[in-house]
This record gives structure tokens, C-alpha cells and sequence, in this order.
């Protein structure tokens, strides 16, 4: 699913005005009827309270033909218009006059009035402020929003949660409103993914107002979503006379003393993701544990006891993994860094690998094309220095993946996966996920999935997608709390199979529509 910029949500307005001979009140009395039909099947009538705040503009003119088609059914509706501007929109004041017409009076709304009373029992329809806020709200707008929020009250926000900006970050989180539920129009917003906004928008949901499809199929959008539905075609499926052999040998290098397991848990990830060999490669310390918790997996040591102080070059038919456990000590350091400048073809970069790149920026030009970079948010500072907010964490991220020519991963509740001067954000995990050795995991299977021939690209966005439905599959068993790194890897096989279509679609859909609020690991 494509997620456009505020230019290009406009754009799909002209177009799908033009291509449809419709006039844009046209296009609000569509948008309108399917929020309130969204409404009306869940409320069936209910007798409570329902109060549309509305701004001046279009967002605002939403909200008024949603009052006027409520009231018509009988619902029993209260409408403010906030003033916080003297110029009002076209629609806004054709569907004010239609709203009067019918005899309904809203009651405006300036800095000197009283918020009005509201109950935990009533609804509330946030359509002050859309796609359109480009400056801060004025101070009284933002008492009005925290009222609003600390109401109990539920919050519908029709297209963004007022307040919030489409391009940046918000100057005061709690002068947004917080909304129980977005309806938004044109496909979901950057926003709604970014840990400093995405807490404030609880679930999200696109409305589809037969915006112009045309437009929309054409348009390049910089930002996507990775859906398991787009991915199926991507999914390879396993010939019948195939062998191990067809399905690559993953080399997993890491670990150290105390740190054995993240190889262990990497390795058997990439196992499970179909790698038809794996070997692990870690110091002396390693090598028992290793070969009695993973019989599949075939284990080679170098020399060091506790550290890696030589590391293997890797054989022309190897993928490799490397960096989880590994430390960052001068021997590895060292070592690290003559093998970066051996390699020629794309490897998983993770954890201390990383770590030792940011502490040598001069050995960037040796990382090998497309290889897949996996830092989590205090590895991912290191590499690119600090950032003031999501944006500027977004743009330096592309940055630095179009430089190197490499995928950076920016890993959280809704991972990106960044190259080529575009994003694709996941779709799934859940905050049990946030747990030790959960991105050993990860990288494991990016990199099983690499050796088994996916192109780099498809092993990333495969990866994070395969990672978080496994996540998500098993805390249904076990909750969040109780979720861990191993039984991440014990959902694997069930989000394979419903990738594969072992499962129905129609399942995976359902499980995708549930968005769940944004947690920030
Ligand atoms: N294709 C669609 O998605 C459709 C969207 N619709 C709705 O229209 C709004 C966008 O409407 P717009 O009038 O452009 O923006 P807003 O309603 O958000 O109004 C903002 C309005 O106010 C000005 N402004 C911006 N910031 C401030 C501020 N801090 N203080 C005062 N004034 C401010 C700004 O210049 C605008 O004029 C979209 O979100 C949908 O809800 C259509 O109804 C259907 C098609
Ligand atoms: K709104």
C-alpha cells in the first residue's frame, strides 16, 4: 500500500474530480457518507451522544455533512465549529448553509468559550483539523484538544488525529488529540508509523472514497507498506527435486563468551527459513554449547577462546551473517575490518559489526553492494549520528543507505527497511517482541532467506514481514510479557505456511487490518 505525501493526496483529488466530473462538495458528500455508514453499522442507532467538533476547512466540511446525514437517521448529534481562522473553505460553508437549512444550529467555538461538558459514555468526531495544519494551533485550540482528550470520551479523527502535522513532528504531543480511531482517506499516513506521532493514533484505518485509481496506481509514492498479501508473489516455492543443496549454506559469525546465544538463535533462524545448510561460526567458548543445542547446525571456531580474533573469509557458495555476540575488543575490531575489505558479495551486517563500522567510518566504502544493514536504535545513532526527531531519523537513514548502496533497517514497532532512496514500512510485530535476542532472530532468518536465493531487497522486506507475523502468531499463545526471542523462532513455520497460502487469504487479511497501537521498542 502506497503512502503519499499531502501534495499527492491533493493531486488524487484534482484527478479523480476531473476524471469523474464531480465537484469537490461532491467528493466531501462521498467521503462524508462512507464515515457514516462506517458509523452507523456499528452504532445501530444508539441513543448517545455524539459531538463533531469542526474546523473551517475541508476537514471541517466533513464533519458537517457527516452531522447533517446522522441527524437525518435520528442519531443525536451536538456540532462546534472551532473558529481558528476567519477564512472558511468553499465546501465548508456550502455544507454549513445545507446543514442550517435542515435546522441544525452548531454552536462556535472561540478562545473565550467553556469547554462543552462531555461524558466517557459519548462519542466525539474529531474534524478539526486534516491533512491541511501547517503551523502550530493556537494556544486555546491546544487546551481544547487536551479537554478533549482527557474526556475519556472515544475519539473517531476523521482523516488525522487534529493537531498532528502530515511532514514533521508535533511541537507539543499533548495539544494533539489523542484518537481512539482514524479514519483517513488516500491510504494511511507517514505519521501514523512514527514512534514520536504514532502513539497518539490507537488504530487507523483507510476509508475508500473512490478517489481516482488511475492516479493512484501511477503515482510514486516514496514511502510503502510491506503486506503479506504483495508478498506472496515473492514467496518462492520449493521444487520437488530439490536438495540441500539448492537452498544455499548460511555462515552465521558472532558470539563471544556470555554471548553464544545470539549466534545460537541466529542460526537456527536462518535454519528455518530455509537455508539448506547453516554453520556457525564462533570463538573456542562457543563451540560445545553450539553442538549440543543445535544438531542441524555444523560449528566452526577460530582461534580465540572468548573473542573472534580471525574470521573466516567465507567460501564462494557461503552467505554470511555477522556481528550479533561478536564484542567489539582491538583483536575483533581488527579482524572485522580486514574482513570487510574481502568481501565482495551483499552480507547481513548486525549488532557489534556495526558497532565497529560507526567506531571506523573510513571502512564504509568496503561494505559490499545491497548488503543488509540490521542496527536497533542506540546501534542505528552510532552509525549515523544523532537526530533531532522521526524526519530527520528518516532522512539520514536514506541518506546513508543511498550512499553506501546498501538496506538500512530502522528497527521498532513498525521496522523500515530503507534503500534506494525509498522506505517500506512492516505491517507486523507487536510489543512482546521487544525482548532479548529478538533481532538475532531476525537477522538470522534475513540472512537464511539471502542464502537461499532471495535477492537482497526481497530478504529484507521478507524478513521484517516473516519476523513479525512469527511474533505476532505466538503471542497469541503466550501473551506479550512471556513472548521470547525462541518463540519467535517457533512461529516461523506458521508464517511461512501463511505466506505460502497454506492459510487463507482471507485470514491474513483480517490479521492485518488489526492495527494495534503503537508501541516504540
Ligand atoms: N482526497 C481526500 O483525501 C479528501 C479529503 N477531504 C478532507 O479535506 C481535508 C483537507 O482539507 P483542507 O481544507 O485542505 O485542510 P484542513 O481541513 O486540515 O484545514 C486546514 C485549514 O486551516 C489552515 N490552517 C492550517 N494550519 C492552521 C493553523 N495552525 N491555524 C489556523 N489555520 C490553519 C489551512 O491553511 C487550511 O485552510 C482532508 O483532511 C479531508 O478531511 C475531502 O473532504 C474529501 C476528499
Ligand atoms: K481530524
Amino acid at each position: 500500500m502506497k503512502i503519499l505525501n499531502r501534495a499527492q493526496i491533493y493531486e488524487a483529488d484534482k484527478h479523480t474530480l476531473a476524471a469523474q466530473e464531480i465537484s469537490s462538495t461532491d467528493l466531501m458528500e462521498r467521503a462524508a457518507t462512507r464515515i457514516f455508514e462506517w458509523l452507523d453499522k456499528r452504532l445501530q442507532g444508539a441513543p448517545l451522544n455524539i459531538h463533531i467538533f469542526c474546523g473551517i476547512g475541508n476537514n471541517g466540511g466533513d464533519g458537517l455533512v457527516l452531522a447533517r446525514q446522522l441527524v437525518e437517521h435520528g442519531y443525536h448529534v451536538e456540532v462546534y465549529v472551532v473558529k481558528y481562522s476567519t477564512s472558511r473553505s468553499p465546501e465548508f460553508l456550502t455544507n454549513l448553509k445545507r446543514l442550517k437549512a435542515r435546522k441544525i444550529w452548531p454552536e462556535y467555538l472561540d478562545s473565550d468559550s467553556p469547554i462543552p461538558e462531555l461524558s466517557p459514555e459519548d462519542l466525539i468526531v474529531d474534524c478539526v483539523f486534516g491533512i491541511g495544519l501547517n503551523r502550530p494551533p493556537e494556544p486555546w485550540i491546544g487546551l481544547l484538544f487536551q479537554a478533549l482528550n482527557s474526556s475519556k470520551a472515544f475519539i473517531l479523527s476523521i482523516d488525522m488525529p487534529s493537531g498532528m502535522y502530515m511532514d514533521r513532528p508535533v511541537e507539543d504531543s499533548e495539544k494533539v488529540i489523542s484518537a481512539s480511531h482514524v479514519l483517513t482517506f488516500g491510504g494511511p499516513k507517514l505519521v501514523f508509523f512514527l514512534p514520536q506521532t504514532g502513539s497518539l493514533v490507537r488504530q487507523w484505518e483507510v476509508l475508500d472514497i473512490g478517489l481516482d485509481k488511475g492516479y493512484l496506481q501511477g503515482v510514486e509514492a516514496q514511502y510503502t507498506m510491506i503486506q503479506g498479501g504483495q508478498l506472496q508473489s515473492a514467496y518462492r516455492t520449493r521444487s520437488k527435486f530439490s536438495h540441500k543443496g539448492t537452498y544455499g549454506h548460511a555462515l552465521i559469525v558472532g558470539g563471544s563468551q556470555g554471548k553464544i546465544g545470539a549466534v545460537a538463535l541466529a542460526s537456527k533462524a536462518a535454519l528455518l527459513s530455509g537455508a539448506g545448510l547453516v554453520t556457525a561460526c564462533v570463538p573456542e567458548c562457543g563451540y560445545i554449547p553450539l553442538q549440543s543445542l543445535l544438531p542441524e547446525v555444523m560449528v566452526q571456531t577460530t582461534p580465540g577462546m572468548e573473542q573472534h580474533v580471525e574470521l573466516p573469509e567465507g567460501a564462494a557458495g557461503q552467505t554470511m551473517g555477522i556481528g550479533m555476540g561478536m564484542g567489539t575488543g582491538p583483536a575483533v575490531q581488527k579482524a572485522f575490518l580486514s574482513w570487510l575489505k574481502l568481501q565482495k558479495k551483499p552480507v547481513l551486517l548486525d549488532a557489534d559489526a556495526l558497532n565497529i563500522l560507526s567506531a571506523n567510518p573510513e571502512a564504509f566504502p568496503f561494505i559490499p553492494g545491497q548488503s543488509i544493514l540490521t542496527p536497533h536504535p542506540g546501534e542505528l545513532k552510532r552509525l549515523l549520528g544523532a537526530w533531532k526527531d522521526d524526519f530527520e531519523k528518516l532522512d539520514k537513514a536514506l541518506e546513508f543507505a543511498l550512499k553506501w548502496k546498501c538496506i538500512l533497517l530502522i528497527k521498532g514497532a513498525h521496522t523500515v527497511v530503507l534503500h534506494s532512496g525509498k522506505g517500506e514500512i512492516n505491517s507486523t510485530g507487536n510489543p512482546g517482541m521487544a525482548t532479548a535476542g529478538s533481532g538475532d532472530v531476525l537477522s538470522g532468518i534475513i540472512t537464511g532467506l539471502l542464502a537461499s536465493g532471495y535477492p537482497p531487497i526481497q530478504a529484507a522486506r521478507l524478513g521484517v514481514y516473516l519476523h513479525g507475523r512469527a511474533g505476532d502468531i505466538m503471542a497469541k499463545e503466550t501473551g506479550y510479557e512471556a513472548l521470547t526471542a525462541s518463540g519467535i523462532l517457533s512461529g516461523i513455520g506458521a508464517a511461512f505456511k501463511e505466506l505460502s497460502g497454506e492459510v487463507t487469504q482471507t485470514e491474513v487479511q483480517d490479521e492485518e487490518s488489526e492495527n494495534t497501537e503503537v508501541t516504540e521498542d
